[in-house]
């Protein structure tokens, strides 16, 4: 569990974390959203100990990050630049790590192994290739078995394989009972990670709900049949709103998608289509940040 509460960062004239006060609980994968500069790797850092908060606290598991007595035992996180000695290998790498932070050389093979790369050990981590350096980044953040996991923007500059594989790993990390923090600006890939989203703009709190009341959105129901002049009439009869969308298709507001099936097989109308409408979860964050973002791309 990591708690906020009032946690605020300024840089001088620049106040990059306001008043940011949420939970992130175990068990589940939350999503930490918002455009670029929005304030996610200074609450991160925070997070960790790395940089002092102006006013507020955050604590991981009840305690402030410099008070837990093993922290690679409480925490792995990813963050994004990594430091790697390029000459070491995989395996040197992660058995340093392990060493300095009193955990055993068994434990090194068994991380290897989660993130694919046994074959890999021994060679140099300089010539690893961006997937391969970023799961031997996630190796060492699972070295101490944490039960808090932060990962900042793990899936850039991934190619598909990389994400997909990612995003396996943090829910599996998640089902194990773990909490796990993500950050991202890209929504679409959130939505099929995340349990909950916090999403923050300029430093402050937008929304902290679960991923599913942002694609769902209220946005009515597409109804596309032949006789849409004749059902248009039924469904306003029946107290429905209805407008035309593209296509000839039908947005109808004020019915559920059953009862509008139902309408029509009642009134023997063909449905060709009848699907709930969802806001797509990238066009429900523009809306949300539209305000907060810091340099718009019209500016
Ligand atoms: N060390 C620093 N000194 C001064 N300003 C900083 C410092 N670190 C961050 N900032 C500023 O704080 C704000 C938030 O930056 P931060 O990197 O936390 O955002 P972010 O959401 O992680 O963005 P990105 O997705 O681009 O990494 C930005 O305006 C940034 O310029």
């Amino acid at each position: 569990m990591i708690q906020l509460n009032g946690l605020t960062k300024r840089y001088g004239e620049v106040l990059a974390v306001d008043d940011l006060t949420f939970t992130v609980r175990p068990g589940l994968v939350t999503g930490f959203l918002g455009p670029n500069g929005a304030g996610k790797s200074t609450t991160m850092r925070m997070i960790l100990g790395l940089d002092r908060p102006t006013s507020g606290s955050v604590t991981v598991n009840g305690r402030a990050y410099r008070d837990l007595p093993q922290p690679l035992r409480e925490v792995g996180a990813l963050l994004e630049a990594q430091a790697v000695h390029p000459h070491r290998s995989a395996y040197n790498h992660l058995r340093y790590l392990a060493q300095t932070n009193g955990i055993h050389d068994r434990r090194v093979a068994e991380v290897l192994d989660l993130v694919g790369l046994t074959e890999a050990a021994g060679r140099r981590a300089g010539v690893f290739s961006l997937g391969m350096s970023q799961r031997l980044g996630i190796a060492a953040t699972l070295l101490g078995d944490p039960p808090v996991l932060l990962f900042d923007e793990p899936v850039n500059g991934l190619d598909p394989e990389g994400v997909l594989w990612i995003r396996t790993l943090m829910r599996g990390l998640a089902a194990e009972g773990r909490t796990v923090l993500v950050s991202s600006h890209l929504m679409g890939e959130m939505a099929l990670t995340a349990d909950r989203l916090v999403v923050i703009g300029k430093g402050k709190l937008i929304a902290d709900a679960e991923t599913a009341t942002f694609t769902d959105t209220g946005e009515g129901v597409l109804v596309r049949t032949p006789e849409d002049v004749m059902f248009t009439r039924l469904l306003l009869l029946a107290g429905a709103r209805v407008r035309a969308g593209l296509d000839g298709e039908l947005i109808v507001t004020g019915l559920t998608a059953p009862d509008i099936g139902r309408l029509a097989a009642t009134e023997g109308v063909p449905l060709f289509e009848l699907a709930p409408r969802r806001t797509s979860l990238e066009e429900a964050f523009m809306e949300l940040t539209r305000d907060s973002v810091e340099y718009g791309a019209a500016r």
